[in-house]
């Protein structure tokens, strides 16, 4: 059962490319393509390959396909040992981005000016997007007297819609041109922007991708305002920005606390809990925040799935424990046989979280079967997910993230003896079901 994690792979880049005529069209034209998948060298000696390696063919740079030979080879055989030597793991030397989101006015160009004024020693490139706007913000001045390396104004439209292909050519350039002048881009979205399609530019532009990591998404909040923009009730098929930003986070900050009392607060915040679950939370005054709070997350690394799957499984349990009132319900499942599994969701039909927490392992071709036909039938409506699983066999947890139709999934440590087999998926998501998708995680325990 050593070539678990191969089959996991390749099973479900079969399911997924086996669809790809039919699907040419509809919701899923990229979701063949944008299966990546990454290794840790330290897995290698528990694998051992039964599947050659041309059994998976990726349109990914080779980086990925190189490091999933990596996982498929352990047995030191001949052939092993020269594709260990053709496979070492380049290190990700990519330069990260992050982008920065929030509503109008919420506070992300005075975060930005924190971050650029800070003494953290990264020289930062900043793409700055402001509709209609013909010349940087007055504010950014500070920035600019603190040297940051390069900032770009992207001023002929949003960047979520019109100016995408700008957003691809500035990176682009600032790569060939700029390269070694700096170690970290930021990206200032307009306040009205949905960060989906400038998340999945980092995956489906090969130009990008090859050069620039997507390392997180922080979303400014306006303590004062931002009910009323989440109330706001959109036209059947138009988006509600300001839940889309908030539902995207890997971290998120309420800010202006100084307009508006506690009790506030504290309904705004389970609030943006019962959207987005799974992000950190920070409350603040004009963006003050640790910069290693908003730089440096990780957010889309298959590395720092376990911390955030971890941070979801506490604040879990701090919820169930929280006295203060929500409109969430909370459903807790202990079965006889010890197993332990819980979700949560809201009752608003619109954009939430859900998670399962389940003790037990899964069967491997049912749990592709599972993950690839919900990806298949729902990724429009999936907008993040993490999980960590036990696969029946696997000596290593498999650890996987997604936004929408983009899946990136890789094998990871191995399982401690001692250490419980416990499945994590964390979801978020529009009209999400959390009875089905548990009934569905259920069919693949063992
Ligand atoms: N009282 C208060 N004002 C703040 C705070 N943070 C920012 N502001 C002010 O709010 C206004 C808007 O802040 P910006 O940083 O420009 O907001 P933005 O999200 O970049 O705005 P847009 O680019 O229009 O979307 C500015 O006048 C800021 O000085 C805060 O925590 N408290």
């Amino acid at each position: 059962m050593a070539s678990a994690p191969m089959n996991l792979a390749t099973t479900f880049v079969g399911l997924v490319k086996l669809q790809k005529p039919s699907l040419a069209g509809n919701n899923f034209p990229h979701l063949w393509r944008n299966v990546t998948f990454r290794h840790r060298g330290f897995t290698t000696a528990s694998c051992s390959i039964h599947t050659p390696l041309t059994a998976v063919s990726f349109s990914r740079p080779n980086r990925f396909s190189r490091n999933l030979s990596v996982a498929a080879t352990a047995t030191p055989t001949q052939q092993d040992e020269e594709s260990d030597v053709l496979t070492k793991i380049p290190p990700d030397n990519r330069i990260p981005a992050t982008i920065i989101t929030g509503f109008l006015g919420s506070g992300k160009t005075t975060l930005l000016n924190h971050i650029l004024t800070a003494d953290h020693g990264k020289r930062i490139a900043v793409i700055e997007n402001e509709y209609g706007e013909v010349d940087i913000d007055g504010s950014l001045v500070a920035a600019k007297a603190a040297g940051v390396e390069d900032i770009i104004m992207l001023n002929n439209g949003c960047l979520c819609c019109t100016v995408r292909g700008d957003l691809v050519r500035m990176i682009g350039e600032l790569v060939s041109k700029k390269k070694g002048k700096f170690d970290h881009i930021v990206i200032e979205t307009t306040g009205l922007a949905n960060p989906a399609p400038i998340i999945q530019t980092f995956y489906a532009e090969d130009q990008i991708f090859n050069d620039v990591k997507l390392d997180g998404v922080v979303t400014l909040v306006d303590a004062k305002h931002a009910n009323i923009h989440l109330d706001d009730v959109k036209p059947k098929g138009v988006v509600n920005e300001a839940v889309e930003q908030i539902a995207y986070a890997d971290r998120i900050i309420v800010n202006k606390t100084d307009l508006v009392g506690n009790k506030e607060i504290i309904a705004l915040v389970q609030r943006i809990k019962g959207i987005n679950r799974m992000a950190e939370l920070k409350r603040t005054e004009f963006g003050k925040v640790d910069l290693d709070y908003v730089l440096g997350i990780g957010g889309f690394d298959l590395e720092r799935i376990d911390a955030a799957i971890e941070d979801e499984a506490s604040k879990e349990d701090e919820h169930h424990h929280d006295h203060e009132h929500s409109h969430d319900h909370d459903h807790h499942h202990h079965d006889h046989d010890h197993k332990h599994e819980h979700h949560d969701h809201t009752h608003d039909p619109g954009v939430s979280s859900v998670s399962i927490v389940c003790e037990g392992s899964l069967d491997l071709e049912k749990a592709n079967f599972w993950l690839g036909t919900l990806l298949m039938d729902r990724s429009e409506d999936i907008y993040r997910m993490k999980g960590l699983l036990s696969i029946e066999g696997m000596d290593e947890r498999f650890v996987f993230q997604g936004v929408h139709d983009i899946f990136q999934g890789s094998p990871d440590r191995p399982w401690n003896p001692e250490e419980p087999r416990v499945n994590k998926i964390v979801f978020i998501g529009k009209n999400l079901d959390a009875q089905e998708l548990e009934k569905g995680f259920k069919t693949c325990l063992l």
